[in-house]
């Protein structure tokens, strides 16, 4: 983070629960639907505006848009021009940062500045990495001696995969969404999108950006709904729909993969995890701590990538149980536009009641409570809002549901450990394999960890230190594939071989 929330100009609270209603974006239209569903601030429940439930109809148009615009203006322009557009649609996104902001406050309530400097940038930054990387990536070819006699050469070419269905989540809404469509335009493709039914805003915004900027009709689109029975469902189902990607819980995943596999369509998954955070003794104390607190609490634990499992060497276990107590103890709550606020709320009642659920399941399993545990009293509007506790446990077994299952809040078990081989053994002992943050000043240990750990991402001394040109996705039930750098055109394109005889 660079900037703190005091030197950001905030939407006040009541400029951000404006009238924000949200229609569908299909064709390049706004489409109504009567079909309304409340969208509320989750600072104090508030609400934001009526969104438009997109039905079968909404979704079929959608997609039949989108085939369509893979045939019209835009499967037309070269890849250049394309990617001109693209970085257009960056600019215009950048330019109306202050709208993105306050759709991104609106829908989440999470800090001021986590909007401001990373959410909404990043969101602009995926289409930009994207197209300057696809401008200069090679396809293969092999000089081949035919067995028989004479030669031949292979050459390979990329073509887009067609109507990608990007179904996100609501925790880093504008982050994730622009993640899958900032590839899959700069591939070529079209994208119906379908947003959280929490977050709503920042989707259809962009909307605006694309038609001002003059993205052709029916290359991006936007449909309003829930799962099953909704939106998510008739999209995931559609038969003209050629690939999926999507970022959230693993169940929903088995389901999307379950719909996908009518007509055979790939899938390209970030899931669930259970995460763990390692800290050795040789680590740099300070540093460690800001990581820990950072990867267990920042966007009120509600990344997916963030710490839930805390394992610290026996020797300064507890030292460091202290200070990561006094750093979650020193997050301050609140609406995004006071000054210093730290720590948003849980993203909705649903959620906090799910999170809640947890911090009980832990006093029942006998969890010592180091700090939180409850609901905290903000004491005015507030009230009303998803607000939990930072909570931190320790003194429960790794078969305890705690250490076991995801929880997606502000929340971690610590526990202490003795040897490399124990910690490795336990950090692996899940079914998901997403990511880990390892903290050691021990480069053996640190290569050992890397090499050892079941995940898709282990961050070393450091977390969510994002370069887009990596692989980015989760191991085990953590995910399917890979996206990032060249790694995304393996999904966003088809590869073709072509072999001519000389
Ligand atoms: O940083 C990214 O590109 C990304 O995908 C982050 C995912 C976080 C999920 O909660």
């Amino acid at each position: 983070m660079t900037a703190s929330a005091s030197t950001l100009e905030a939407p006040a609270a009541t400029q951000i629960a404006a009238d924000r209603d949200c229609r569908n974006f299909i064709a390049g239209q706004w489409v109504e639907t009567g079909r309304l569903f409340e969208n509320r601030n989750p600072i104090d429940n508030s609400l934001v505006g009526q969104v438009h439930e997109a039905g079968r109809a909404e979704v079929d148009a959608a997609v039949t848009a989108a085939r369509k615009a893979l045939r019209g203006p835009w499967g037309k322009l070269t890849l250049d021009e394309r990617c001109a557009l693209l970085h257009k649609v960056a600019d215009e996104m950048m330019r109306r940062h202050a709208d993105f902001v306050a759709a991104e406050l609106a829908d989440t309530g999470m800090p001021l500045a986590f909007a401001s400097n990373v959410n909404v940038p990043r969101g602009a930054a995926n289409f930009k990495v994207f197209a300057d990387l696809f401008r200069n990536v090679p396809t293969e070819a092999f000089a081949q001696d035919v067995h028989h006699g004479g030669k031949a050469i292979n050459y390979s070419l990329r073509s887009p995969r067609g109507v990608i269905a990007v179904v996100c989540p609501w925790n880093l809404p504008l982050l994730l969404m622009t993640w899958k469509v900032g590839p899959a335009l700069a591939c070529g493709n079209t994208v119906v999108v379908k947003p959280s039914e929490e977050t709503p805003s920042t989707a259809t915004l962009l909307g605006e950006v694309m038609r001002d900027v003059g993205v052709p009709e029916g290359v991006y689109n936007v449909v309003h709904g829930f799962g099953p029975d909704s939106a998510g469902a008739f999209l995931t189902e559609h038969p003209g729909v050629d690939g999926i990607t999507f970022t959230g819980e693993t169940g929903t995943g088995e389901a999307i993969m379950r719909a996908a596999a009518k007509g055979v369509r790939p899938v390209s998954f970030e899931l669930g995890g259970k995460n763990p955070g390692i800290v050795f003794a040789d680590a740099d104390l300070d540093a460690a701590i800001e990581g820990i607190t950072r990867s267990t609490f920042q966007n009120t634990g509600q990344v997916c990538l963030g710490t839930e499992r805390v394992y610290v060497e026996r020797p300064i276990f507890d030292a460091f149980v202290a200070r990561l107590k006094a750093s979650a103890e020193a997050l301050v709550m609140g609406p995004p536009d006071r000054t210093g606020v730290t720590m948003g709320p849980l993203i909705s009642q649903e959620h906090r009641r799910k999170v809640l659920g947890y911090y009980e399941k832990a006093k029942a399993e006998g969890a010592t409570i180091v700090t939180g545990g409850g609901v905290p009293a903000m004491g005015d509007a507030l009230d009303e809002g998803s607000w939990v506790e930072p909570t931190i446990w320790t003194g429960l077994p790794d078969s305890s549901a705690m250490l076991r299952e995801e929880v997606f809040g502000p929340c971690c078990h610590i526990a202490p450990f003795d040897t490399i081989d124990e910690v490795i053994g336990r950090s692996n002992a899940t079914a998901y394999g997403l990511a880990a943050t390892v903290w050691t000043q021990n480069l053996s240990t640190a290569h050992r960890m890397g090499a050892e750990l079941e995940v898709g991402i282990c961050w070393i001394n450091s977390w969510f230190l994002r370069d887009l040109r990596t692989a980015f996705g989760g191991a085990k039930q953590s995910g399917i594939g890979r996206e990032g750098g060249v790694h995304s055109l393996e999904f966003y394109t088809e590869l073709k071989n072509v072999c001519i005889k000389l």
